[in-house]
């Protein structure tokens, strides 16, 4: 299948000379959901905002649906609709005449069905002879969004879509987007919430100082990285790990009230019944126990980190 989006060998330097994006190569597959997950600063909105022709890159290409960013701009741009970070927009226009204003801008023409039905999706309708300033921060927000669907884009990019928002208007998003993917629009997000990623993402790239360190399917890379840990509630405090477990990965915690074993949940012998009997042998006795798979957060702050410490070697 031919991506909706290829980015190769992107890379942005600022006139202030900070390089926010170095050697990005990355393609996207229609109707897929892709988040996109970095720390502060690490080059996300730089990204989006060169597929959306608001930054010019300093090297690489962009092709969406097979249309040259450079070459083929217009045709390429009005493939695409984003909702920024930030909510800018005119205050003084009614909803209705901004969102049929800029589909406009598309060179589209006009179709009052269309957004009827998109105003009534983001439950705007009632709202549409509102000015913009009128408005509250998440009804703003879902104009933004129905701004950005005006011209019936096959891209959508959303930048920190939920950041702020309460959770009511987080619920409708979320769906509101696995609605759209139904109709095969492609959506890429960036987001600081991993919860967002790992409940609505097919794929999740991460992104740390500039570089696209790992780009994988959301459940393999859970699978892949994720670790088990499983914790012993101790009827007697230990002082340190006995001599005789250091064949298993064993870290005390909760002031030697918690043992706590991490193991790799896929392979063959996790070592837990050994361990079980072992302590058993041993004499400790233990009153409760859990496990806990590793979130896609624990392996985000630990990609991040890792990446971050060969930066520095390297350096
Ligand atoms: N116009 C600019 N001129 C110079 N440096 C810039 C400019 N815009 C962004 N930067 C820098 O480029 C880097 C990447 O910024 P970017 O906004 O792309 O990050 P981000 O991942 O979107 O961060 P956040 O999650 O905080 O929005 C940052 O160090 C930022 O300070």
């Amino acid at each position: 299948m031919q991506p909706v989006l290829s980015i190769a060998g992107l890379g942005k330097t600022y006139k202030s000379g900070h390089t926010a994006l170095s050697d990005v190569d990355l393609s996207i597959n229609k109707g897929e959901i892709f988040a996109l997950l970095g720390p502060n600063g690490a080059g996300k909105t730089t990204l989006i905002s060169i597929v959306c022709g608001i930054v010019t890159p300093s090297r690489g290409t962009v092709s969406v649906a097979g249309h040259d960013h450079a070459r083929d701009y217009r045709a390429a741009r009005s493939m695409i609709g984003l909702v920024p970070q930030e909510l800018h927009t005119d205050a003084f226009e009614t909803v209705l005449t901004t969102v049929n204003f800029s589909r406009g801008l598309f060179g589209k023409p006009r179709d009052p069905a269309y957004i009827e039905q998109l105003l009534k999706d983001l439950t705007l309708w009632d709202k549409r002879d509102s000015k913009i300033m009128e408005l509250s921060g998440g009804m703003k927000r879902r104009v933004m969004i129905a701004k950005a669907l005006s011209h019936e884009p096959e891209i959508l990019f959303l930048d920190e879509p939920t950041a702020g928002v309460d959770v009511e208007l987080r619920r409708d998003m979320w769906n509101m987007v696995r609605g759209l993917r139904e109709r095969g629009v492609t959506i890429i997000l960036t987001t600081h919430y991993i919860e967002e990623a790992e409940e609505m993402a097919d794929r999740v790239g991460v992104i740390s100082k500039g570089r696209l360190i790992l780009v994988e399917e959301k459940n393999a890379l859970i699978k892949k990285l994720g670790r088990k840990t499983l914790t012993l509630n101790l009827a007697e405090p230990l002082e340190s790990v006995p001599e005789d477990l250091s064949q298993w990965k064993l870290e005390l915690a909760g002031e030697g009230h918690e043992l706590v074993y991490e193991f790799d949940s896929h392979a063959e012998a996790t070592g837990v019944p050994s361990l079980l009997r072992r302590l058993s042998d041993l004499g400790i006795a233990f009153k409760d126990l859990h496990t806990r798979q590793s979130s896609l957060e624990d392996i985000f702050v630990g990609l991040v980190h890792s990446s971050a410490d060969e930066a520095e070697k390297a350096a």
